[in-house]
């Protein structure tokens, strides 16, 4: 069985003549290791699907199983759990405390996942052993975006949840928080899955799913993915 299996997904947001199918009949499966682009436009989907994995959101109808566990099955407790110590988020504003430093941040995702004392070593890793005590005011986007990745990295995460992470950022700093995601896919084979309406990105994934009107429009993968200096946007 593959590591994520969506079978027959359907998200509808309202009732009635409001009902907004955000999932129709979504299927896909993803293998442990993946380095996974979801791609397409604006209001096609994707934070629904992501959601939904990340167990943020429950769906209407279908199946969702997340390393032989059924989402749907958990309740609110299990999927507390569940997203306390197999997922790592990361977000396109990167959702840090404004009041707490860097480290603090860092910290206290640490203590939520009773993960042992690294949080200096996962900054170190992300570049920013200089920026521990500044808070995210301080800190340029990339830094606050290199902030969260090691914030979602020291719960030593299975898998690895990124919406469009680079959606505010320039091409450069885009490219390095890329290369940082690509770096920890290869080195602890983390499942990496970003959602993108840049199709430029797809381009570094092994697997693309093209989501459009929150249906499947396509899958493929990607035998020889570029370099993330390969790409351009
Ligand atoms: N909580 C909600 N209540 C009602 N409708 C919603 C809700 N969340 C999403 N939708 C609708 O579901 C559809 C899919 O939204 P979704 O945010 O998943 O798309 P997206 O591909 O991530 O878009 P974007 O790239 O703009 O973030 C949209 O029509 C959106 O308006």
């Amino acid at each position: 069985m593959a590591y994520i299996d969506f079978q027959n997904v359907t998200k509808v947001y309202g009732i009635g003549e409001a009902a907004v199918f955000a999932n129709k009949d979504i299927d896909f499966e993803i293998e442990a290791g993946e380095f996974v682009v979801i791609l397409g436009p604006s209001g096609a989907g994707k934070s629904t699907t992501l959601n939904l994995l990340g167990g943020m959101d429950q769906l209407t109808s279908g199946k969702i199983i997340v390393a032989g566990q059924e989402l749907s099955r958990l309740d609110d407790e299990g999927l507390a759990i569940y997203r306390r110590d197999k997922v790592g988020f990361i977000f396109q504003f990167y959702n840090l405390i404004p009041n707490l430093t860097v480290l603090e941040n860092v910290e206290m995702s640490e203590q939520i996942s009773h993960k042992a004392n690294q949080a200096q070593k996962y900054l170190t890793a992300v570049g920013l052993s200089h920026r521990l005590h500044n808070f995210p005011a301080q800190l340029s986007g990339g830094e606050q975006q290199r902030t969260a990745i090691a914030r979602a990295l020291v719960k030593e995460p299975s898998l690895l949840l990124c919406d469009e992470p680079t959606g505010a950022l320039d091409k450069a700093t885009g490219q390095q928080i890329l290369q940082l995601l690509l770096e920890q896919n290869k080195a602890l084979s983390t499942t990496v899955i970003v959602i993108t309406h840049n199709p430029s990105i797809a381009n570094i994934a092994n697997k693309v799913i093209s989501i459009k009107d929150g249906k499947i429009e396509s899958i493929e993968l990607n035998p020889q993915p570029l370099t993330v200096a390969e790409i351009d946007w």
